[in-house]
C-alpha cells in the first residue's frame, strides 16, 4: 500500500484561511435548485468529490447545471422537470447524496437505480427506505432494502407522521423532500435536534414549514422558486484547523467565513469547555450565520460529551478524540453509536489509528475513552478511505515526535480538496 509522509513536530501554525464551502449546504443547494422553478446561482460551492457526485446525479435526471470552480448555476424546472435516468446514479462515497436523493426520487413516477462505492455499500439505508415506503413509494435494494444497489419507482405519495428512530438529518431531510411531493401534510418528529439546513432551504426557496421544538410539518404540493445561495464555510472542515491551532505550540490561526448554525457549533462549545483559547468575531448572516474564528495554542482539560450534544458535532468526533489526547485528564464520549455507520466505523478506526501513534484511547459500545495528556510518537497509519480519519491523522502528525506516514491519503478530497495546501500555508 502506498503511503505519504506527513509533516512532523510543527514548531508553530500561523496565518489565516478562507474555509471552503459547507458540504451539507452545497449538496442541498444543488438539490433545491434542481427541484425549484427557475435559476439558482450558488457561490462558494464545495468542489469536493461528494458534491460533484450530486451534480452528476442531477445531470443524469436531465437538470442543466453549469459549474466552474466554486460557482454553480442550476436551471430548475420543478419536481416534474426531473426525467427518468437512462443510467445508474452513482453517489460515490456520499451518504448525503444517496439518502436525500432517495427522498426526491420517492415522489417521481419513474424508475431509477442508485449505487455507490464500497463504503456506501455497507451503510444502512432502511432508515430512509422504510419511511419512504410508508409514504407510498416502491423501493427495494440488496438485503431487503438495507444496502445498495437500490431501485426506486416513485410517485403517488401520501403524507405521514413519522418519529425518527435515530438522530439523523439525512433521514429527516429525505422524508421532508418526499413530503413536499405528497398529498397532504407530512410530520417528522426528531429524537434530538439535528442540523436544520433542509428546513432553512425550504424557506429560502419560498416554501413554508412549521417547526415546533422537535416536530416539523410540511405541506405537499408547494412550488419552490430558484434563488441565490452563498454557501458558508464548513465548520466541519474548520474543525481540523481549530484543533491543530489549539494543540501545536506557538500557534494563532484565523479561520474566516465559518458557518455558525447553532445545530453545528458543538465543537466550539466543547473546545471552550475544555479550556481552548477560541474567539468568534465578525458574526453576520450570509445565507446562514457565519463568523471568523481565532484559535490560539491552548491548555486543555478533559470533558464528557454526550446526549443532545452528539448530533451537534457528530462529524467532528474523530478530531475531538485527537484533541482529547492533548488535554489533561480523561475525556469520555458517549451516545455516539451513529459513528459506527459513517464512511467507516469511526469508533474503531479512530481508536485503532490513534493507538498506532501511541495514544491511550479505548472504545466503548457507544463511544470512546481518551486518557491525556499523551506525547504521540508516530508510525504508519491509514485513513481507511475515510476523509475525516485522514485529516485527523494529518493533524495528529503535527504533534508526533517521529515520522508519520499515511495510507490512502486520496480520501481527503471527498470534503476538503485543498486541505494540504491550507495546512502548508500555516506551517511557518
Ligand atoms: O444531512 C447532512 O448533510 C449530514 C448529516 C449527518 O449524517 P446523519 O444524518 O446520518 O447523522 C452527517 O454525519 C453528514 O456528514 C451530513
Ligand atoms: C458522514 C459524512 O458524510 P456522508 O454521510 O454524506 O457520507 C461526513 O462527511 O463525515
Amino acid at each position: 500500500m502506498k503511503t505519504t509522509p506527513l509533516a512532523i513536530n510543527a514548531a508553530k501554525l500561523q496565518g489565516h484561511l478562507q474555509i471552503p464551502g459547507d458540504k451539507s449546504i452545497s449538496h442541498r443547494s444543488i438539490m433545491f435548485g434542481a427541484i425549484a422553478n427557475g435559476t439558482t446561482t450558488i457561490t462558494n460551492f464545495l468542489t469536493g468529490d461528494d458534491c460533484l457526485r450530486t451534480i452528476a446525479c442531477f445531470r443524469k435526471l436531465g437538470v442543466v447545471i453549469e459549474q466552474e470552480g466554486e460557482r454553480a448555476v442550476v436551471f430548475g424546472k420543478g419536481f416534474t422537470g426531473l426525467n427518468e435516468p437512462s443510467e445508474v446514479l452513482d453517489v460515490g462515497n456520499s451518504g448525503t447524496t444517496i439518502r436525500l436523493m432517495l427522498g426526491i426520487l420517492a415522489g417521481r413516477p419513474f424508475f431509477s437505480t442508485l449505487i455507490g462505492d464500497e463504503s456506501i455499500g455497507k451503510r444502512p439505508m432502511t432508515r430512509v427506505t422504510k419511511p419512504l415506503l410508508s409514504l407510498g413509494a416502491n423501493i427495494d435494494g440488496r438485503s431487503g432494502g438495507e444496502y445498495t444497489p437500490i431501485a426506486v419507482r416513485g410517485g403517488g405519495l401520501t403524507g405521514i407522521e413519522y418519529r425518527l428512530p435515530v438522530a439523523s438529518a439525512q433521514v429527516k431531510s429525505a422524508i421532508l423532500l418526499a413530503g413536499l411531493q405528497a398529498d397532504g401534510e407530512t410530520t417528522v418528529i426528531e429524537t434530538s435536534k439535528t442540523r436544520d439546513h433542509t428546513e432553512r432551504m425550504i424557506q429560502h426557496f419560498g416554501g413554508k414549514l412549521e417547526v415546533d421544538g422537535l416536530t416539523i410539518k410540511v405541506q405537499g404540493g408547494q412550488p419552490l422558486q430558484g434563488t441565490n445561495v452563498e454557501v458558508p464555510g464548513d465548520i466541519s472542515s474548520a474543525a481540523f484547523f481549530l484543533v491543530a491551532g489549539a494543540i501545536v505550540p506557538n500557534s494563532e490561526i484565523m479561520l474566516k467565513n465559518v458557518g455558525l448554525n447553532p445545530t453545528r457549533t458543538g465543537i466550539i462549545d466543547v473546545m471552550r469547555e475544555m479550556g481552548a483559547d477560541l474567539q468568534v468575531k465578525n458574526e453576520r448572516e450570509q445565507f446562514e450565520p457565519v463568523g471568523d474564528v481565532i484559535i490560539k495554542t491552548s491548555t486543555l482539560k478533559g470533558t464528557t460529551i454526550e446526549g443532545d450534544m452528539i448530533p451537534r458535532l457528530i462529524d467532528e468526533i474523530p478530531i475531538i478524540a485527537l484533541l482529547a489526547t492533548q488535554a489533561e485528564g480523561v475525556t469520555i464520549i458517549k451516545d455516539a453509536e451513529e459513528l459506527k455507520v459513517k464512511e467507516t466505523n469511526r469508533i474503531d478506526t479512530v481508536v485503532r489509528e490513534l493507538q498506532k501513534l501511541g495514544a491511550k484511547i479505548e472504545s466503548t459500545n457507544d463511544g470512546m475513552i481518551i486518557y491525556g495528556k499523551q506525547q504521540l510518537l508516530g508510525g504508519t497509519v491509514s485513513s481507511h478511505g475515510d476523509h475525516r480519519i485522514g485529516m485527523m491523522l494529518a493533524v495528529a502528525s503535527l504533534v508526533c515526535k517521529e515520522q508519520t506516514n499515511l495510507e490512502n491519503i486520496e480520501a481527503i478530497s471527498v470534503s476538503y480538496p485543498n486541505f494540504f495546501n491550507h495546512l502548508e500555508s500555516l506551517l511557518k
